[in-house]
């Protein structure tokens, strides 16, 4: 007979003289009468991770300076990691700082300092933790920017906002008790086409290939990025997730008039990276993700001419979302030669 789920929660355990079941049920009691024993995990099982915080506390940061307002408006996310395992072993509660209260922290630091940068607003909340709760032993913090941009109404307005989300802000600041803050930086979501200076050729050939060699094709993609700073403290955020947005639009699209030609994703995608180490130097590496969207080509030579033909300057493509190829490297700084 196949078990279903009311069997599996009501059948009563056949073995009432100190089952597996038995065992734990007794156990969990008694942690909660008083959780002082060590885990009764009998030396089968260790935590090897484990990690808490709050997602997502949305927050709208408005500057105002007379007349003139800024705006930055982030989704926070949290994550604390106790040098104690008690709360999970044990179910013992007294070095838990709650998600809630970790929620309430946001607000508050940014009543209290302000929001700048994700990546610095990100460093405050995990210095907090560290250094508020001696349990901490690592607080993590993400921050996702949401993409507003000042509306410009001939000039800059001074209080109006446009959504303009071209690419989504991301970072993940780290920090283990005693260690350097690490930051990592992230750009996601630009989607990019164009519809020439794009080509596929000279690849391999053999008995699984179909691909025709492509002298010219459609170009599309939707760019991940992720990088880290050699240093926090000389590096200018902002400036940084400018320079990378701007490298991957440039090295892809190219001059205005002829564009830039492509051999194939991974040069144009190695192409941005080498702009970007170039440009920043307090990036240590970064790597970048470029799923290849195709749009195919549509064969009409089986349709007879008088339905196909008509003004040559029209072509059809048929986009396919899936499978995309999937092309990615990471291009780091060779440490400097001691020669
Ligand atoms: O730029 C490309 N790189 C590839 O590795 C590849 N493979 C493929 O089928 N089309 C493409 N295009």
């Amino acid at each position: 007979m196949p078990w279903t789920s009311t069997n599996r929660i009501y059948a009563k355990p056949s073995n009432t003289s100190g089952g597996e079941g038995v065992t734990a049920v007794a156990t969990a009691n008694s942690a909660r009468a008083a959780p002082t024993a060590a885990a009764d995990t009998g030396g089968r099982f260790e935590l090897s991770d484990h990690g808490y915080g709050k997602s997502c506390v949305k927050l709208l940061h408005v500057y105002r300076d007379g007349e003139y307002h800024a705006i930055r408006e982030y989704d926070v996310s949290t994550e604390l990691k106790l040098t104690s395992e008690s709360p999970y072993v044990l179910g013992d509660n007294k070095d838990v700082v709650a998600t809630d209260s970790q929620k309430n922290t946001v607000y508050l630091l940014a009543k209290k300092h302000g929001v700048k940068t994700p990546e610095e607003f990100g460093a405050v909340v995990v210095n907090h933790f560290l250094y508020t709760y001696k349990q901490v032993g690592e607080a993590k913090c993400r921050v996702v920017e949401y993409p507003w941009e000042r509306l410009q109404a001939g000039a800059p307005h001074n209080h109006a906002f446009i959504f303009s989300p071209a690419a989504t802000r991301w970072c993940e600041v780290s920090q283990v008790r005693h260690d350097a803050v690490v930051v990592k930086s992230g750009l996601s979501g630009l989607r990019v086409l164009k519809t020439t200076q794009s080509a596929f050729v000279d690849f391999v050939q053999d008995e699984y290939t179909t691909l025709a060699d492509a002298a010219e094709r459609i170009f599309s993609t939707v760019v991940e990025a992720e990088w880290t700073y050699d240093s926090m403290r000389t590096a200018d955020f902002d400036n940084a997730w400018l320079t990378v947005k701007d490298a991957i639009l440039e090295k892809f699209a190219g001059p205005p008039d002829t564009g830039v030609y492509s051999p194939s994703v991974q040069h144009t995608l190695y192409q941005a990276e080498k702009m970007v180490l170039e440009k920043v130097s307090e990036i240590s590496w970064i790597k970048m993700t470029m799923p290849n969207k195709h749009y195919l080509n549509i064969d009409m030579s089986k349709f007879p001419a008088n339905v196909t033909k008509g003004d040559p300057r029209h072509h059809i493509y048929q986009p396919i979302d899936k499978p995309a190829g999937l092309i990615y490297a990471q291009l780091r700084r060779r440490p400097k030669s001691h020669l």
